[in-house]
């Protein structure tokens, strides 16, 4: 199974956009395809084996689009794509202009008329028919001709889009204006007046190609964030190859080159810092402006600012493999992607074409047959066409969720998908893990208490035969066993039948001792004796230390007091929480003594401890089954199946890979005060695309009745065609100005 992402060209609404989705998704091998009308994408998933993606392509194609595949993070094509629309910018605006200026000279020649007086400076043969017929051809058309292709397009399939209610309305005020003009006797013969529209039929057009165009420029800042992410990129890298300094374009550095970082230059590459030493400004990329201290060891991100000092790093990850690259491909398929509210949105408008031409037809009927005026009821069923426009609606949510994401991704909140970004909003209750999440997650050995008191030789041939062992686990607590033991001056040697029990602890065979070492519940699991040393366990656990015990050959021989700080944001993240009205919730494996400590620290009550890893997410599962929608923080190995069984899984970025993946949101940075930024910006985002879909049906709510000339038998108003056209380019030009509000967006103060 591969995945996708089509960039699109040539849609004209939403209609398009669901059309397309169907094409693909008619090409066999194809797994789900997905189009975004916001972001002009389409992500589809497929067999490799049974289909590729030119087939895809040509699929788009026949549907009468373009379709073009995005290597993500190739700065080339998003300069190649930026050259595209600003060609279609560029040739929107020519006909806007042209169109504009005729539109002006047709209103002129028929204001007197409209009026009903005649008015001196404008001359008379400006309302000559002919003269105006001869102007409206190229407006309706040159300038229009897309409708009439896009809307040709639809026809072959059966269907028809917002392009036909163009088409339809304008061509219906042409071609009636044109026979008016051809054959005047027909009408003056039935006591009609002889009245033309051209001047609607061509500013209409002008009116809808101007909503475009201010709607393509709106687009193009939705994905600006983006882009500014891309740019972040350095062009060049200082290499150092045989003691020489040379210059390389980016994409020439390899894994394993030795950088040169001088100050004030920004990072190209990540890496590890070699030699010399100084601090980095991660804001970029982690959200967090603090600049952070580098010397040798530590990693550094590309994209990333060297402040002071200068210092030299072997690049570990390039190109699409480096931190910025992933950031940027998550944030595309995201803002790719579509949120639940978005169906609402969809059904509406595949239905809705076909229903604003029927009660075109109706009103066109019915005012025909009420007061026998062709000339009335034409206008009004003209209208109709023209106000209905879905386009509005098929934009509202994709653009506000195209701006959220970027938001989110600028203050280091990486969103997976649009699903999430509308979940967090919902969220009642937030679990967190507390080792790593709430903790810094680097313990330390605090207190090493053996049974046999303190005997040096002893002590440290107890230290030996542990580290020995928990040399082979990956724990975090195995580290701080091995550190202390390393300070202790003590080697390990080799263990055999080395075991690890998730949850528990880990056993094993050192120099034909059994040495196991892990929770007091597991010991008396194993039917081993813990009363010994029952009261230095107490103590520790009430510091809200962890407890490890040791036994040898089935006897407790020590127990070691494990102690992690906390994070400095944690306390403040679980009061912001609280203060939203969340129900702050600690899962852990550790201890529940111990965890009860640490969770009334933080001022969180509830506490689920002594958790074995695989139940974990059973956990997440009965908080879901009481009704609440669930958020889980986590950043182990052992959090991973309940990150994906959270409503929104968060995943701390300084954590393992395993738990990003599994999960929904990443906080780049580890700042959990960035989990209520994301559901603040998850409520911004929301409310966004509620007001966006409240301009969009309240609009043709209100707009069609009126143009259907409701109105008229009570207040004798009838909408003129110029100003329904007016109004559908406002409305799409409305929807996508206020999701770019979105980008003011600024999380709440911490305080
Ligand atoms: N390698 C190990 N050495 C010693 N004890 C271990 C080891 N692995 C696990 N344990 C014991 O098992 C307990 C549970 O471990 P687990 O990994 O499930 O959770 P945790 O890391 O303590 O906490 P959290 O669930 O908050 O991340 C630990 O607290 C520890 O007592
Ligand atoms: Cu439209
Ligand atoms: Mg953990």
């Amino acid at each position: 199974m591969e995945n996708i992402t089509l960039k699109l060209t040539g849609m004209g609404c939403a209609a398009c956009a669901s059309r397309i989705e169907q094409a693909i998704q008619k090409v066999s091998g194809v797994i789900s395809c997905n189009v975004n009308f916001g972001a002009e994408q389409a992500t589809v998933q497929y067999h490799p084996k049974q289909t590729d993606v030119g087939q895809i392509q040509q699929a788009v194609e026949k549907a009468g689009y373009e379709a073009f595949p995005i290597k993500q993070f190739d700065t080339e094509l998003e300069d190649q794509e930026k050259t595209i629309r600003l060609k279609e910018e560029k040739k929107l605006r020519q006909k806007v202009i042209i169109g504009g200026i005729i539109s002006i000279i047709l209103v002129l020649g028929a204001l007197p008329m409209m009026l009903g007086v005649s008015i001196p400076f404008i001359p008379s043969w400006l309302h000559n028919p002919w003269l105006q017929l001869i102007l409206t051809i190229p407006v309706q058309f040159w300038c229009g001709g897309r409708f009439y292709k896009n809307a040709q397009k639809a026809l072959k399939h059966g269907s028809a889009t917002m392009d036909t209610l163009v088409v339809l309305g304008t061509s219906a005020a042409f071609f009636y204006s044109l026979f008016v003009t051809l054959f005047p006797q027909v009408l003056i013969a039935q006591g009609l007046t002889t009245e033309v529209y051209y001047e609607s039929a061509a500013v209409v057009i002008t009116l809808i190609l101007l909503g475009r165009l201010l709607e393509h420029r709106a687009r193009r800042q939705t994905s600006q964030a983006m882009r500014q992410l891309i740019g972040l990129q350095p062009k060049t890298a200082l290499i150092i190859r045989n003691g020489q300094e040379i210059v390389l374009p980016i994409s020439s550095v390899a894994v394993g080159d030795l950088i040169l970082v001088r100050p004030g230059e920004k990072i190209p590459v990540d890496g590890e810092v070699i030699e010399g030493s100084s601090t980095v400004d991660e804001s970029m990329i982690t959200g967090e402006s603090i600049p952070v201290k580098k010397q040798a060891g530590d990693q550094v991100i590309g994209a990333t600012i060297n402040k002071s000092g200068s210092f030299q790093f072997k690049a570990a990850r390039v190109g699409q493999d480096t931190v910025l690259a992933q950031i940027v491909q998550l944030v595309q398929q995201a803002q790719g992607s579509k949120a639940p509210i978005q169906k609402l949105a969809d059904q509406i408008t595949a239905w809705f074409v076909p229903a604003v031409i029927t009660i075109a037809i109706a009103t066109f009927v019915i005012w025909l047959s009420i007061i026998g005026n062709i000339t009335l009821a034409l206008i009004c069923a003209v209208e109709v066409l023209i106000i209905a426009c879905p386009c509005a609606l098929g934009l509202a949510t994709p653009t506000s969720v195209m701006v959220g994401t970027g938001i989110g991704a600028k203050n280091g909140i990486l969103i997976k998908d649009a699903q999430s970004l509308e979940l967090a909003h919902q969220l009642k209750t937030i679990v967190f893990d507390k080792t790593g999440t709430l903790t810094e997650g680097k313990p330390t050995v605090t207190d090493f208490i053996t049974v046999k008191g303190v005997s040096e030789g002893n002590e440290l041939n107890l230290l030996r035969l542990a580290a020995s062992i928990e040399r082979y686990s990956e724990h975090p607590l195995a580290e701080a066993i091995l550190r202390y033991s390393k300070a202790q001056q003590v080697t390990p040697t080799q263990a055999t039948e080395f075991e690890a029990i998730a949850g528990s602890g880990v056993q094993g065979n050192v120099e034909g001792q059994w040495v196991q070492i892990g929770t007091g519940r597991w010991m008396q699991e194993l039917g081993i004796a813990t009363e010994v040393l029952a009261k230095d366990q107490e103590r520790l656990q009430y510091l809200g230390k962890t407890v490890i015990w040791i036994a040898l050959n089935g006897q407790i021989e020590a127990i070691m007091g494990i102690s992690d700080a906390l994070k400095p944001a944690s306390r403040e993240a679980v009061n912001a929480l609280k203060r939203m009205k969340l129900e702050v919730v600690m899962l852990t494996g550790d201890n529940y003594a111990t965890a009860k400590t640490i969770a009334h620290e933080l001022g969180i009550e509830r506490v689920i401890a002594e958790v074995k890893p695989d139940q974990k997410a059973a956990q997440i599962a009965a908080l879901q089954q009481q009704g609440k929608r669930v958020g889980m923080v986590g950043d182990g190995i052992n959090d991973a199946v309940a990150l994906a069984q959270a409503d929104v899984g968060i995943a701390i970025g300084t954590g393992t890979d395993v738990a990003m993946a599994a999960s929904d949101i990443t906080l780049i940075s580890g700042d959990l005060q960035g989990i209520v930024t994301a559901i603040q910006l998850s409520r911004a985002t929301m409310s966004n695309i509620r007001q966006n879909l409240f301009f969009a049906f309240i609009y043709n709510l209100v707009g069609i009745p009126i143009a259907a000339g409701i109105l008229y038998p009570i207040l004798g108003w009838l909408l003129n065609p110029i100003i329904a056209g007016g109004a559908m380019a406002l409305s799409s030009v409305s929807v996508v100005t206020n999701a770019l509000r979105l980008r003011n967006f600024q999380p709440v103060d911490k305080s």
